[in-house]
């Protein structure tokens, strides 16, 4: 029994680390390590600034609501990376590699999925936006969109608690993987919460390309409409009678960063999470170095994962004009300060206004 750790443990076995199929090479011990000790100080400032902008404006579109949830998700998965840093660097005691495995790599997993499922409804909000610029919401579909943020927390929170609980079997080696600490319930818990969680991503992600395919659509047209307009300026200024500019909203690129980071971000590590979960509960079938290949496939592809949390303040950023406002507003700096990056502002000639920008909060 090891004082320090309450557990009972095997005495180092050398030839473990020694092994070509050993997890404790430079990726993991160091190159991960480092990364998401980058990721853990950019995304900390990055969002705790965010967390500070968000808090004094209120909650009056969809958007920010959503938007709002994918923050407090995002503090939540930065404050786990310290632990992952100290458990793959080999610096943690047992105890906390055992904390890691039963408490922060789930709680890093349920805030992913969050920002998944809110990525998807922020999507619908997007094209519900472009297609019906004009449509306004009212105190009742916002308290709507507080309950359904509600439920989606509760309802994730519920299918990953038995991740925690039945991950409770004591180590019987210094070095030991999270399956080694499941029971047989905890590991097809683990399966079936990994199969859910794809469905979850995949669902999400036709949603995505289906919004942005109507959004798409919409920009051509919008485009094509601002263009006959311009044409047919010259006409209106010779008759002198002028005409009223077409009142419909044309559509900044800047709404395809979401559809850019939820590639980036989550697509590679979905593609590369079926193999390995197959590999963690039905070890038998893979060799220890296809085992390794694929852990390390995983590690590679969830710190893209990670990399969303570093990513959805630019999303604030480029897509909210109340975020900009008041981030300018806190940090004194003047309201049009970086308005060649957000957006052109009102087109001169149609008077219209970017989705992307001023109008993206509302
Ligand atoms: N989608 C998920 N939702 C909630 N918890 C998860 C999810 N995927 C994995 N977990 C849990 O997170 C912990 C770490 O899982 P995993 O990354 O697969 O292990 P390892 O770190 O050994 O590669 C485990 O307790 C696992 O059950």
């Amino acid at each position: 029994m090891d004082s320090t750790t309450g557990f009972s443990l095997t005495p180092v076995n050398h030839n473990h680390t020694n092994s070509s199929c050993s997890r404790d090479n430079v990726l993991k011990t160091v190159v991960f390590p480092v990364l998401y000790s980058l990721l853990f100080l950019l995304g900390l400032s990055l969002n705790g600034l965010a967390v500070w902008v968000f808090f004094s404006i209120p909650s009056r579109s969809h958007f920010i609501i959503y938007l709002k949830n994918i923050v407090v998700a995002d503090v939540l998965m930065t404050l786990t990376f310290p632990f992952k840093v100290l458990s793959d660097s080999n610096m943690a005691s047992v105890g906390l590699r055992v904390f890691v495995c039963r408490v922060s790599s789930v709680l890093f997993y349920l805030t992913m999925y969050i920002s998944i499922l809110f990525f998807g409804l922020i999507s619908i909000d997007r094209c519900r936006k472009t297609l019906q610029p004009f449509k306004g919401t009212n105190a009742a579909h916002l308290s709507h969109r507080k309950l359904l943020s509600g439920v989606i927390w509760c309802s994730l929170l519920a299918l990953s608690l038995p991740n925690m609980v039945l991950t409770s079997r004591s180590p019987t080696s210094v070095y030991f993987k999270c399956s080694d600490l499941k029971t047989a319930a905890g590991l097809h818990w683990h399966e079936v919460v990994n199969h859910v969680c794809q469905v979850i991503f995949w669902g999400n992600l036709v949603t995505v390309i289906v919004c942005y395919a109507l959004i798409t659509k919409e920009l051509y047209s919008s485009y094509a409409r601002a263009s006959a307009y311009r044409a047919g300026g010259a006409s209106r200024a010779g008759t002198g009678k002028g005409q009223r500019q077409p009142q419909r909203k044309t559509v900044s690129s800047n709404v395809f960063l979401v559809l850019a980071v939820f590639f980036v971000c989550f697509v590679p590590f979905h593609f590369s999470r079926v193999p390995y979960t197959m590999s963690q509960t039905r070890g038998r079938m893979f060799d220890c170095n296809l085992k390794l290949f694929f852990f390390q496939l995983k590690e590679s592809t969830l710190w893209l994962s990670s990399l969303n949390s570093l990513l959805d303040p630019l999303i604030y950023f480029f897509l909210c004009k109340s975020f900009r406002t008041t981030l300018f507003k806190t940090l004194r700096l003047p309201p049009g300060t970086c308005s060649w990056l957000t957006g052109r502002g009102p087109d001169p000639n149609t008077g219209s206004t970017p989705l992307g920008d001023s109008s993206a909060c509302l």
